[in-house]
Order: structure tokens, then sequence, then C-alpha cells
């Protein structure tokens, strides 16, 4: 399969990926003022789940939607109400288009992935018309600006172009949306699953935090909760053979040749659910991730993000998203199986797409305050 969905390889990516990481960290990445974002969009997801009044729903588009506007706030230099027909459609061709990537249906793949070319052309025009290079909104506002400075001094020939731009804003969006929706909803449906393991969860938020908002800088304090996220993202095992990569030279790897050119997948479910790594690899069990004190410990086969130069981007982002969106759920919210639904009948089984999402399902979100 062609994946000219992705960045390239050789200059191009080397290029995109070292201005998006530079730029990305400018407008937040990993700071005090991502935080803050996030814990904005905590409550505007709370207010969303309330709506429900403990009623079974799916959790997936309100997900999306809180998700999503991380990065676009920091893509687009805003965030978008959640009844935006403009970002509902753009959240819901990229959600479908990363389940179709795993199927046979690459044609309606391109349908959506065009539409949403035709969006971002429409929202990077509009950007475009208001930009002031003394102060940049976002990814795109600091993309542009470098591309008119560039153009001055060298001329057109170079990586900025507005291909390039589309195609980052687009990758930073999907890559930055799915990903760590379907962690969460993973997360969620894990402590419906496992109410004793929800129950050890919201006994150390309360123990700890209280009804206060959660911060980043409490992680250190609260293990458990941090062993539970970590162990969602081994067990749930979203991105399985990471993405594709050619090999840049020919190369012996465990005494198989390779040639130069060989598209390769980084295989991450060898070790995310390596028998030799974990006590118990097919299980949901947190204590992987603790000592016999209780205290948090890493473990080297953790590699959801993979390793390596071409390891995820968005990491730090996602990090801290996985863990504030989660804690400050479970601080609110008692999350069970539907009415008439034991918690044994809840499905594990994922859907096969480009990353291993849940098979569609409902849960109560029962207010805990
Ligand atoms: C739980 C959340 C996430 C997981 C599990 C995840 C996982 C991954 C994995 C496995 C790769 C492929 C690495 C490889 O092929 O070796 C990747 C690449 C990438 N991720 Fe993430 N990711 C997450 C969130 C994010 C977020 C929030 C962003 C947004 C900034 C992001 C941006 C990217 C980009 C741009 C790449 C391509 C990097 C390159 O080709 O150089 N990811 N991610």
């Amino acid at each position: 399969m062609n994946y000219c969905v992705l960045w390239s390889n050789g200059d191009s990516w080397r290029e995109m990926r070292r201005f998006a990481l530079t730029n990305l960290r400018d407008f937040g990445m990993g700071k005090k003022i991502c935080e803050d974002k996030i814990i904005d969009e905590t409550q505007h997801l709370i207010e969303v789940f309330r709506k429900f009044k403990g009623q079974a729903f799916d959790t997936n588009q309100p997900m999306n939607h809180a998700v999503s506007n991380i990065i676009c706030s920091m893509v687009y230099g805003s965030r978008f109400e959640y009844d935006d027909p403009e970002f509902i459609s753009l959240v819901e061709r990229t959600n479908t288009g990363t389940q179709l990537l795993g199927s046979p249906s690459i044609q309606h793949f391109f349908q959506l992935y065009n539409g949403n070319k035709r969006k971002n052309r429409e929202l990077i025009g509009r950007l475009r018309e208001t930009l002031n290079s003394e102060m940049c909104r976002g990814f795109v506002d600091a993309f542009l600006v470098r591309k008119q400075q560039l153009e001055k001094s060298e001329g057109p020939n170079n990586h900025f172009h507005n291909d390039n731009l589309l195609m980052t804003v687009i990758q930073l969006f999907g890559a930055g949306t799915d990903t760590t929706s379907t962690t969460l909803r993973w997360g969620l449906l894990f402590m419906a699953k496992y109410p004793k393991i929800q129950d050890q969860v919201q006994d150390e938020l309360s123990r700890v935090i209280g009804s206060r908002q959660v911060q980043l800088a409490d992680r250190k304090n609260l293990p458990f909760t941090d062993a539970v996220v970590h162990e969602t993202q081994r067990l749930a095992n979203i991105a399985p053979m990471a993405l594709p990569h050619k090999t840049s030279q020919d190369v012996t790897f465990q005494g198989h040749f390779i040639k130069k050119g060989t598209t390769v997948y980084p295989l991450l479910t060898s070790v995310l659910l390596d028998e030799t790594e974990w006590e118990r690899p097919q299980s949901f069990y947190p204590a992987h991730f603790l000592d016999n004190d209780g205290n948090f410990v890493k473990r080297d086969a953790f590699l959801p993000f993979s390793a390596g130069r071409r390891a995820c981007l968005g990491e730090g982002l996602a990090r801290m998203e996985l863990f504030i969106f989660f804690s400050t759920l479970l601080q609110h919210f008692r999350f069970t199986p539907p009415p008439g639904v034991s918690e044994d009948e809840l499905d594990l089984t994922p859907r096969y797409g480009l990353t291993l999402t849940p098979t569609p399902h409902k849960l109560c979100a029962v207010p805990c305050f």
C-alpha cells in the first residue's frame, strides 16, 4: 500500500519534523500553557458527559472532539465549539479514514482524505488572509511566515511550500486526535470492565487530590492512576505495527538481509505483549508498573510511541493529555456498563484499522458529585 498521506522520507521529512517539533513546543507542547488548555478542555468534556445524566452513550464523538481541540489550538491557533459543523465533519472524516486504512476500502478513504484536504485549504486560506507576522496564532501562521521569509531570501525552491503545509497539518490533526482519544476510550472501557481497579483509582484520586483539579505535577503522587494509564496503553496496543518505514541502506537484522528501499513495519505488539517481559501479557494488570511498595516503575518494553528517529513526535503532548483527561474524568464519573449488560459481557475485541479501536459500545458515566 502506498502511504502517500504520511510524511515523506529524506530531507523533506527532516525539515518538516524539526519545524513541527520546534513550533509545537513554542505553542505549548509539553508546557504549562498546554496543560491549561487540556484542563480547560476537560471542563467542556465533563459538561457533555453530564448531559447524558448517567444514561448509556457512545464516548467516541465527545472524546474525539475534546482531544482534537488540543491539537487544533496549537495548529490553527483556536479551538472549535463541539457543535460547529465544520469541526464535526473534519473529526468524523479523520476518524472514519483511520478505520478504513486497515481495510480494503481504500477508495472511500481517499474520498474522505480529499474532503479534509479541501476543508484544510479553506481553514489555511482564512488564516493566510488575517496573518500577522508579529503575532503567530499557531503552527500554520508560523509556517506561512517562514515560507514568506524563505521565498524572499532563497526563492521558491525549498520545503516550505503549500503541499507540505497541507500534508503536515492533516497529519498532525490525524495523529493527534485518533490515537489519544482511542487510548482514553480503552481506558474507560477497562474501568467499566474491572470495577475493582476503578475503585483503586478513585480511592487514590480522592485521597490525594480530593475535588480540586488534577495537575500534571500530581502524577508523581498518583502511582496507581499512572500505572493504570500505562497499562491501558500497553494492553490496548493501539498502533500494533507503528507506521511503515523504508530502509535507507542495505541492512542485516537478526541474520536476515534487508535490501535498501524495503518497506518494514516495526511490530510494537512484539514488545508490548512480550511473554518474556510482562508477568501477565494478555491481562489488564496495572501492577506491571508498580513495585512491591506501590511506587511507579518504568519498564523498558513499554514502547507504545515506538523508538528511534521516527518515534512519535507527539509523545510528550499525548502523555500529558492521557493523564489529565483520564484522571479528571475518573474524579467526576463512575464508569459502568449499560443497564442489563454485565462487566463480563463488555467486549474487549479490538476493531482493526490503522489503529486498534474498541468495538463500538456504550458506557454510563454516573456523576460522582
Ligand atoms: C496515545 C497517543 C499516541 C500514540 C500511541 C502514538 C503513537 C505513534 C507511533 C507508534 C508512531 C509511529 C512511530 C514509528 O513508526 O516508529 C507515531 C508517529 C507520529 N505521531 Fe504519534 N502517537 C500518539 C499521539 C500523537 C500526538 C498527540 C501527536 C501530535 C502532535 C502525534 C504525532 C505523530 C507524528 C507527527 C508522527 C510521525 C513522526 C515521523 O514520521 O517522524 N502522535 N505516533
